[in-house]
């Protein structure tokens, strides 16, 4: 495995994309505590200086502290959503969340197979941070058909034995000997997140199928509201890419971010449990860019 430093600069300069601000739409599930899923999806979208669209796919009733139930509308009218969608709008990116059930992952896929070439970022999420599932167990099989579609796929620890059917990694060494075995069998570019191994040091790595790893750290973050950062971190790393074509820099200025994000997220005061980060600290001004490890 080769590995590379990872860009100490988010990429700058002008989007590369047609438009001056980055297309992007989130197919995922409503979290209307606002911390995950297309809330969260949105919220990263424009911190990120992206224009951002929703197709939801589930409606969740949760709160911080957990996921009371799932009402999944019929996958007939998620397709209506997305073809309506690209018959008129290009779009610079996708990025997907919960699929909730094997028949919406077959329609994002079927959806996929005919829309125009477009980057898509895949969160395959299966497990909320409170431990609720938010994908039935034989669904699994139908998220791992969309690897093949996918141009980057964000697993945390526990998804990503899921996705090999291996028992779940205890070190980061393993981590990314897995994330590379998935991205060979796939063809797909793997972000390995260390969000879910212990140590005062989160690492990140962008894997991709040849065996390049590039890696970026960040000091953890000692907070209870942790809730919601794979989408936030897989939108943004959607948003950025578009902007700039470069996917190590776009996760190295999205992990950025996101450590901000982390580190004011109690400011905002919501719910008991595990809550939100705050998206736009940047905007508000709250804090600075922590400096890169
Ligand atoms: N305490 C923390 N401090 C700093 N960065 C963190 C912390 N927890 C998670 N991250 C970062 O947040 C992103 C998501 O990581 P994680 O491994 O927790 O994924 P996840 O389990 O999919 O997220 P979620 O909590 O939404 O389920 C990664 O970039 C990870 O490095
Ligand atoms: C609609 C929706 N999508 C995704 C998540 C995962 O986020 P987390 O693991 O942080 O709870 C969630 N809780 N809800």
């Amino acid at each position: 495995m080769a590995h590379r430093p990872a860009p100490t600069t988010a990429a700058e300069g002008p989007p590369s994309c047609a438009s001056p601000v980055p297309r992007v739409l989130a197919v995922a599930g409503s979290d209307p505590s606002g911390g995950a899923g297309i809330q969260a999806d949105l919220k990263s979208i424009a911190a990120a200086d992206g224009y951002g669209m929703a197709a939801i796919t589930a409606l969740t009733a949760q709160n911080t502290r957990g996921v009371a139930a799932v009402h999944v509308p019929p996958p007939a009218f998620l397709a209506r959503q997305l073809d309506t969608l690209s018959e008129d709008i290009t779009l610079d990116a996708v990025k997907i969340g919960m699929l909730a059930t094997a028949d919406v992952a077959a329609v994002v896929g079927a959806w996929l197979a005919r829309a125009a070439s477009v980057p898509v970022v895949l969160d395959p999420v299966m497990v909320a941070t409170s431990g609720d599932r938010l994908l039935a167990r034989e669904a699994e099989r139908a998220v791992l058909s969309l690897l093949d579609r996918a141009d980057v796929v964000t697993p945390n620890v526990p998804e990503l034995a899921v996705l090999l059917d291996e028992p779940v990694a205890t070190t980061w060494g393993a981590v990314l000997d897995q994330a590379a075995r998935l991205a060979a069998r796939h063809g797909v570019r793997v972000v390995a997140k260390g969000g879910h191994l212990p140590g005062d040091v989160v690492p990140d790595a962008l894997v991709d199928p040849g065996g390049d790893v590039v890696e970026t750290r960040a000091r953890r973050v000692r907070t209870r509201n942790t809730h919601g950062t794979g989408c936030s971190l897989s939108s943004g790393l959607a948003t950025r890419y578009a902007g700039h074509r470069d996917w190590a820099a776009a996760l190295a200025g999205t992990k950025r971010w996101l450590s901000a994000a982390l580190a004011h997220g109690e400011d905002l005061r919501v719910g008991g449990g595990h809550g939100p980060v705050d998206h736009h600290v940047w905007q508000r001004g709250t804090a600075a860019a922590p400096a890169s490890l």
